[in-house]
């Protein structure tokens, strides 16, 4: 990560003062965490994110990374230092999973350079941690929509960023391969830079995220520990959910919902 500062974004408004999406909100991604954001549909959630990943500007406010700000970078040395899988990514390209995962080695090369021994390992490992490999012969469009996840997955691992911004990357997974994103995801948190993942499972946040941060009418409601935000309380008021959290057998907490009665 650059000086190991991260990335921090500060009273960003979008697209624009009025009838804003996003009302003012600042956030910094701690180093080794994986952040949770929480929150209904159509708070914000994805346009925060894409303010983070630099895919929109800001109408006010400011993303830095490292502590310069975005709009300072080359698009090349940001896609370096951050991943950013969108919200239902579709493969839009009639090629091969593996020439698929290859393009995320883009910003680490110049126009006409040829691939390196780096960039074949780099290719191999993501395919194998986004669980692709055996699929890599494949037309990448010709996929399901969950197949098609972790191939967009493994081309961002391909690109070795630092910072990994996620939206929903496992809405359309099976339970089996949920749990392996969400574990890879912690991984790179814990071991090479901070993710942020949008999610709408609540026992995913749990297991996973050590903070989340909730997301309502494109005002971050609350920013803290897992466990403080996800109470009854806060959850009545986000989701008119009425949240009860169960102790399993095997120490897990569960938690069970269903709506508030009107
Ligand atoms: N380019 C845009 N211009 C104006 N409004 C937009 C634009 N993109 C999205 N919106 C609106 O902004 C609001 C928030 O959308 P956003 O996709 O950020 O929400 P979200 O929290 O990610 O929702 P979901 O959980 O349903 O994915 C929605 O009302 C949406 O219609």
């Amino acid at each position: 990560m650059v000086d190991g500062l991260g990335l921090k974004a500060e009273n960003l408004v979008w697209p624009q003062q009025e009838g804003a999406v996003v009302k003012g909100i600042s956030l910094a991604l701690e180093e080794g965490e994986m952040l949770g954001i929480i929150g209904p549909n159509g708070a914000g959630k994805s346009s925060l994110v894409k303010l983070l990943a630099g895919v929109n500007q800001p109408a006010h406010g400011s993303v830095t990374l490292g502590g310069r700000i975005s709009t300072e970078y080359g698009r090349r040395e940001w896609a370096r230092h951050l991943g950013y899988l969108a919200q239902n990514a579709p493969v839009a390209w009639p090629v091969t999973v593996e020439r698929v995962v290859t393009l995320g080695r883009l910003p680490h090369q110049s126009i006409h350079s040829r691939l390196s021994d780096k960039d074949r390992q780099a290719v191999l490992w993501a395919m194998q941690a986004a669980n692709v490999t055996a699929l890599r012969h494949r037309v990448a469009d010709q996929l399901s929509g969950g197949e098609q996840v972790r191939v967009m997955l493994a081309r961002l691992l391909a690109g070795e960023p630092a910072i990994i911004l996620a939206d929903e990357p496992v809405a359309a997974l099976d339970p089996a391969h949920q749990l392996e994103i969400m574990q890879l995801l912690a991984n790179h948190a814990r071991d090479v830079g901070p993710v942020a993942v949008v999610l709408h499972d609540l026992n995913l946040a749990l297991r996973y995220c050590k903070r989340l941060a909730l997301v309502v009418e494109g005002r971050l409601l609350m920013v803290a520990e897992t466990k403080e935000v996800l109470t009854s309380s806060v959850l009545a008021d986000a989701y008119q959910l009425d949240i009860s959290l169960l102790d399993t057998k095997a120490g897990e907490v569960v938690i069970c919902h269903q709506r508030v009665a009107r």
